[in-house]
């Protein structure tokens, strides 16, 4: 029902535009895929997002100039792998193929495609061939790319030339003669620099294109479909007191009489130090006046129903503060948020039949939510409480208005200053619906699986590698298969040998994106004799460890001394007020040297998360894990889809990472200081 509704809105959407440019993306469930209609878009391309499995004859009838296949979770190879229609290929059009796109290209014309001891997550160099039409105008052959896939061409499909490599991997293939083009790479996010003129080549050059269609104004397009929906009715507007929701709350006293407009603030417990009063604060400054709901202690013993896939049946969640696992704690939180705003609503003598419920949400919330109003085939990413059950059955009934649900945050940014919204506001750095209670890692027992021990031997011998080559030892072959350039190889040497480190795994899972699909996997902790951090040597090793470990989604450096000695235990934690508040006090003390010198801007976003790790405990004494750490994530991103960890001395001052650890180290019943060195993939901005 969604999807008919989804399609009927895009192909009037057409209708109005009428422009005859449009390029069919055929979506295989990437998360990153949705980034390429924005990407297309901004080189004024209009675009038809369809599934996978689209039939060659209904793309026909869309009259399209060119096909995008997107990435996706999927192997190309696997009985999983979603259907398509081989037919596509005979259009006589031209085709991009992105990652899994191009894997499937790659099968179809008769290559093969195999999952390998190859796994690539973050940036990467590759070889281009400027002579390919695809990559004409490039500055140089050599460029970084985002690669993120476990999956890689093994023989190359006839009539294909190898376009772009990486050592032994192919990065891009190209049949000329039929314009089909395949690239390993992500040119549609920004983590790929030469991506955009990669997109520009295909679009403008290869398929013909002009770039004529222009979004007009998509201020008054946002104003009129409020009027329009709203009508006489009223709307209650949920604000949070991030960008999108102010600016939605704006867009609704800009369309609408002030009496039709009940706008409402819900504290659910996990917000930051003093952060709901500020809101309020500085949402009346710009003249929204927001009711606030106090229910932060309604959330702590909430359940919902969870519906379990393989059994197909429903049980009851435990309370959250019982709670575990992210995606549980996440479908509490955002059931539990609907069931508050429905109460409200009728306290304020509002119903579903007279009143509208308008959110902030935008694409990348749907996207990773897996909502079929973007795509058919997406992996849920992680449930977003502005799509929940509650949410799409609502939505189903037409009583939700989301006019930003076309919109990345960039580009609510720049409708918000249109809009007159003073920039502090809208440079906020954003904060999760569920706030503070993805930022705990919960955990009763520690995760120790079969693979431990083998992954922690392959680490011991990567941190001391300048050593280890001296000893031969079996597992090396395997990291020398992988780390197969000898200039990496040399790399590697010279950072374990100029800087020595200790590389312990860590007993807990992190959330993680790999291979377009939600991982849930290892941390692993490096620390030093040396107590000046060689960031240069850290970061090699952030991106080097998780091609080597599969099982590994984030890496960490561990201020303070060297810690050479397994963590077998944890402490038990859960969403107890407690516990959040020892975190709210960490992320306010480390946030306020943020504020304090003026580093808020530069920082995309900085979650500071709380572990159930206590370090440097006296095991003589048998004493207990009691104590916690804490994360520092500074981290930097333009599309909020990719990004990188900060680096200190680039992106933040040293001085001040070294400040944020000694503070947060002060707060009574903190452990250990770490930091994030992760890019985005492996791992994802939260840690959840
Ligand atoms: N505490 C809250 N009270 C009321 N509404 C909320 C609250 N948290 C989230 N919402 C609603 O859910 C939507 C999605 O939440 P989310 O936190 O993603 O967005 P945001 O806060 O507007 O923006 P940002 O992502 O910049 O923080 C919001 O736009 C808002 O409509
Ligand atoms: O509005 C939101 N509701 C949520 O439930 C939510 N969870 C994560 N985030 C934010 O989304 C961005 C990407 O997050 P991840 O890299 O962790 O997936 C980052 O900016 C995250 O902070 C959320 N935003
Ligand atoms: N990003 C992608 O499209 C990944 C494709 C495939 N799942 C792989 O891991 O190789
Ligand atoms: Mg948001």
């Amino acid at each position: 029902y969604h999807r008919n509704v989804f399609w009927f809105l895009l192909s009037s959407h057409l209708r109005c535009n009428m422009s005859n440019e449009v390029v069919v993306i055929l979506d295989a469930g990437s998360q990153y895929g949705k980034i390429i209609d924005r990407r297309v878009r901004e080189l004024n391309v209009l675009t038809d997002l369809l599934p996978l499995q689209t039939s060659a004859s209904a793309i026909k009838e869309i009259g399209c100039k060119c096909i995008i296949i997107s990435g996706g979770p999927s192997s190309v190879h696997q009985g999983e792998a979603p259907e398509f229609d081989s037919e596509i290929f005979n259009l006589g059009l031209p085709v991009l193929g992105i990652c899994y796109g191009m894997q499937l290209i790659n099968q179809v014309f008769g290559g093969t495609v195999a999952t390998t001891e190859f796994r690539e997550d973050g940036q990467f160099e590759t070889e281009l061939d400027k002579s390919c039409a695809l990559f004409k105008g490039l500055d140089v052959s050599c460029q970084t790319v985002l690669l993120t896939h476990g999956d890689s061409v093994q023989t190359v499909a006839k009539d294909f030339s190898v376009v772009g490599k990486s050592d032994a991997l192919v990065t891009a293939i190209a049949n000329k003669a039929k314009n089909i083009y395949g690239v390993q790479f992500h040119p549609e996010v920004d983590l790929t620099v030469c991506g955009k003129q990669v997109m520009k080549n295909f679009l403008y050059d290869i398929s013909g294109l002009k770039g004529s269609y222009t979004v007009t104004s998509r201020e008054e397009a946002c104003i009129q479909q409020i009027k329009t929906t709203i009508g006489k009715s009223k709307v209650l507007v949920l604000v949070s007191g991030g960008v999108d929701s102010t600016v939605l709350a704006t867009l609704c006293y800009k369309a609408l009489d002030a009496t039709q407009v009940v706008a409402i603030h819900v504290d659910n417990g996990f917000m930051r130090k003093n952060e709901s009063q500020e809101v309020l604060k500085a949402l009346k400054l710009v003249n929204v006046d927001v009711k606030l709901v106090n229910a932060s202690n309604t959330f702590y013993n909430s359940t919902t129903t969870l519906y379990v896939k393989h059994a197909k049946h429903k049980v009851n969640s435990r309370v959250l503060c019982q709670t575990l696992y992210p995606e549980e704690k996440r479908k509490i939180i955002g059931d539990t948020f609907m069931n508050i705003v429905d109460s409200e609503a009728h306290a304020l003598g509002l119903t579903i039949d007279d009143c509208f419920l308008a959110q902030g949400t935008l694409r990348p919330d749907l996207i990773e939510s897996a909502s079929k109003l973007v795509s058919s085939n997406a992996d849920a990413i992680k449930t977003h409480h502005n799509d929940t059950e509650l949410v799409r059955a609502l939505r189903a009934r037409g009583r939700v208005l989301e006019p930003l649900r076309d919109f990345h945050k960039d580009e609510v940014r720049m409708l918000g200053r249109r809009l007159g919204l003073p920039e502090d506001l809208l440079m906020r750095q954003p904060f999760p619906g569920p706030g503070l209670a993805i930022r705990v890692l919960c955990a009763e027992e520690p995760f120790l699986c079969p693979e431990f021990s083998h992954t922690q031997t392959v680490l011991r011998l990567l941190a001391a590698y300048s050593n280890s080559i001296n000893k031969p030892h079996a597992l090396l072959q395997k990291i020398h298969a992988i780390i197969s350039s000898e200039q990496e190889r040399e790399k590697l040497q010279k950072y374990t040998d100029r800087f020595p480190m200790k590389a312990v795994l860590l007993p807990i899972k992190s959330v993680g994106v790999q291979g377009d699909g939600r991982t849930y996997s290892y941390v692993v902790g490096l620390s030093s004799p040396d107590p000046k951090p060689d960031w240069e040597a850290l970061f090699f090793m952030a991106k080097t460890i998780p091609r080597i470990c599969h099982n590994v989604n984030r890496i960490t450096y561990i201020f303070g001394n060297v810690v050479s000695e397994q963590i077998q235990d944890i402490t038990p934690t859960v969403l107890s007020f407690n516990v959040l508040s020892t975190l709210r006090q960490c992320d306010h003390v480390a946030h306020s040297v943020l504020v304090k010198r003026n580093l808020v801007k530069s920082i995309s976003q900085m979650p500071v998360v709380l572990l159930p790790l206590h370090f440097d405990r006296n095991m003589l004494f048998r004493g207990p894990s009691c104590q916690r750490s804490v994360v520092i994530r500074p981290f930097i991103t333009n599309d909020f889809m990719t990004g990188l960890a900060a680096y200190p001395g680039t992106h933040i001052p040293e001085d001040a990472v070294l400040e944020i650890a000694t503070s947060i180290k002060k707060v009574p019943g903190i452990s250990r200081v770490l930091y994030d060195l992760t890019s985005k993939p492996p791992g994802t901005t939260e840690w959840e």
